[in-house]
């Protein structure tokens, strides 16, 4: 295969794409990839998600939680899967407890956010290499929230998503 792109790649990237690093650029390449309706940049492993205002299909077919599953971050075109996936992984992996923080002013889409990375967390969690007991404990431990904070949680360890504007 491919060679995953690493940090280093991805670094070089940001800086083909923003050859100078100030506030006017960012805005500038934030609306050029706007205008081509692609919502989602990383900033290095930070994803950045502009609000469309309307759905936007082409992004949320199911069958992209598949296709980010367990990729390297920056292998594919920036996507709120792929940042769940990253999460995801890094608490099966390293079984420590996760925590997603997203922030943005008042109607940037946060609350929607939290339902893309829900609804690929979860999809992720009921994927065949679940056991049959990891299956039954997340089955009785439905996504919990406590105002702006979602929690989850799969064998010991917990996920939250914190939210502020
Ligand atoms: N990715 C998206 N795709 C389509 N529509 C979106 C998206 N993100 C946000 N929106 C639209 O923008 C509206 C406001 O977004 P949302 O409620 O998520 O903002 P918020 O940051 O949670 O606001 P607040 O802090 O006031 O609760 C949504 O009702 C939805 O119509």
């Amino acid at each position: 295969g491919q060679k995953p792109l690493g940090v280093l790649t991805l670094y070089t990237k940001l800086r083909q794409d923003l050859p100078t690093v100030t506030e006017d650029a960012i805005v500038e390449a934030l609306r050029r990839r706007f205008f081509k309706h692609k919502i989602y940049t990383y900033a290095s492993n930070i994803l950045v998600a502009l609000n469309p205002n309307k759905f936007l299909p082409a992004y949320y077919n199911p069958k992209y939680v598949k296709l980010y599953e367990n990729q390297p971050l920056g292998k594919l075109s920036p996507h709120i899967f792929a940042m769940a996936d990253l999460a995801y992984r890094a608490m099966l992996n390293c079984k420590v407890d996760q925590c997603m923080v997203m922030s943005g002013e008042s109607g940037s889409g946060k609350t929607e956010s939290s339902s893309y990375l829900v609804h690929c967390l979860t999809a992720l969690s009921q994927q065949t290499y679940c056991s049959g007991m990891e299956r039954a404990i997340l089955g009785a431990s439905p996504v919990l929230q406590v105002g702006n904070v979602m929690f989850f949680k799969k064998k010991k360890t917990f996920f939250s998503l914190l939210q502020f504007c």
